[in-house]
């Protein structure tokens, strides 16, 4: 194995849901090159992945790690400590502190309380989209409003300024941005979320945010950067899912009568793997053996989770769509170890009810021009559709 890579983010433009070729060909292990000319590696296997994302001798500090990307959004940038509650960017115990107090507010409960609601905003949209009447951008209509409103429900922040923070969060979670750029995108944010925690303080109400400056446990900056990983985490990913994932179905529509199934989001998750761009990432914090090669301390590794997530040795004919696939809840799309996705069951629940109500609604639903036109969002955290054209009969 002496070869050097880049990430391969190259996709065959007729296999859209597929990763990029040159990526699943890739042995288990690899040299890969980053910016500056360093060199880390990527691992591409299931089993290597979800090492890297579970073992405590691989960690997220962004002061340790290499970027893997020019443009990196944090607080503090890309190669500083993490800021604080930027939980995300931190090693236990840290992180477990912020974790803990996160968890006692972001409770099964509340989310079970919003899910009548999440129905209801969801149904209006659909409503809003058959009065319209066809065609439709099932983008703007549907998949990028429900988690925008979901977030700020949840957080307490007014969903009518949810274009600039839209802008905002775009910004940050595109690839072919400046590292400037991003910073100034992060810092509007948090100026925005900065004067609303203040303003929270005197009456902090029923929401997330309210329940954690009711604890009284974080300082504004805490509670502001909590806030921007939350709203940058929780918006992107799931609005990416809920359009490529009805594409997806749209293109396999023998499998939308099994989206009652239990696994069937497990597998659109499997299936389309929207974190792609060779995120996750660790540093390890000291030499590890991995796919018989040694790790030296201080060397930075991407996870290559698309093609983990279509690994033969895990995953039966990776490469279909099947809804009842029984070995789908062991994909890694939501990461692993102490850093596993915060906010999974919300998306969950978002996408059950999000993707059956669209088609109970629209059981003819069918794109509105051909797959070809349909440009993808390839250099971005997430990978999804710019837009998704459907059309209907009336
Ligand atoms: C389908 C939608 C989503 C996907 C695919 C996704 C994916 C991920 C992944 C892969 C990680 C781990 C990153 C790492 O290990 O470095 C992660 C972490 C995280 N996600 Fe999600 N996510 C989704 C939705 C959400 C939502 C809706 C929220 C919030 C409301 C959220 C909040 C977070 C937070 C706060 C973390 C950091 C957790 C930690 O470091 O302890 N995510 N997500």
């Amino acid at each position: 194995m002496t070869d050097v890579v880049t990430i391969p983010t190259e996709r065959d433009h007729d296999r859209p849901f597929d990763p990029p070729p040159d990526l699943v060909r890739l042995p288990p292990i690899n040299r890969l090159e980053l910016p500056g000319g360093h060199l880390g590696w990527l691992v591409t296997t299931h089993a290597a992945a979800r090492t890297v994302l579970v073992d405590p001798r691989f960690s997220t500090r962004p002061d340790l790690k290499r970027p893997v990307f020019a443009s990196v959004a944090r607080p503090g940038g890309a190669t500083n400590p993490a800021a604080p509650g930027w939980f995300a960017s931190m090693d236990a115990p840290e992180h477990t502190r912020y974790r803990r107090v996160l968890m006692r507010q972001f409770t099964v409960r509340r989310i079970n309380q919003l899910e009548p609601w999440i129905t209801r905003i969801t149904d209006e949209h659909l409503d809003a989209m058959a009065d319209a009447g066809p065609p439709a951008d099932l983008v703007r209509a549907f998949a990028l409003p429900i988690p925008s409103l979901v977030i700020c429900e949840l957080l307490g922040v007014p969903y009518d300024d949810h274009e600039f923070f839209q802008h905002q969060t775009s910004i940050l979670a595109s690839f072919d941005r400046t590292q400037d750029e991003v910073m100034a995108a992060l810092g509007r944010l948090a100026g925005y979320l900065r004067d609303l925690i203040v303003g929270k303080r005197s009456r902090p109400g029923e929401d997330l945010l309210g329940g954690l400056i009711s604890e009284g446990e974080l300082t504004d900056e805490e509670l502001t950067n909590i806030a921007l990983l939350l709203l940058v985490a929780g918006h992107e990913t799931t609005a990416n899912m809920l359009a490529l994932g009805t594409f997806a179905l749209l293109r396999h529509p023998d499998q939308i009568a099994a989206l009652g199934h239990p696994n069937a989001i497990e597998e659109l998750l499997r299936y389309l793997t929207i974190i792609h761009l060779g995120t996750p990432n660790r540093v390890a914090l000291e030499d590890v053996e991995l796919e018989g090669q040694v790790i030296r301390k201080g060397e930075t590794v991407a996870i290559g989770l698309p093609a983990a997530n279509r690994d033969p040795r895990v995953f039966g004919n990776p490469d279909v769509l099947h809804l009842q696939r029984e070995e789908a809840r062991r994909h890694l799309t939501f990461g692993g170890g102490i850093h596993q996705c915060l906010g999974q069951q919300l998306a969950r629940v978002e996408m059950r009810i999000g993707y059956t109500r669209l088609f109970e609604r629209f059981p003819t639903l069918r794109l509105a021009v051909p797959d070809k036109e349909i440009r993808m969002r390839e250099k971005s955290a997430a990978y999804g559709v710019w837009e998704l054209p459907v059309a209907w009969d009336v």
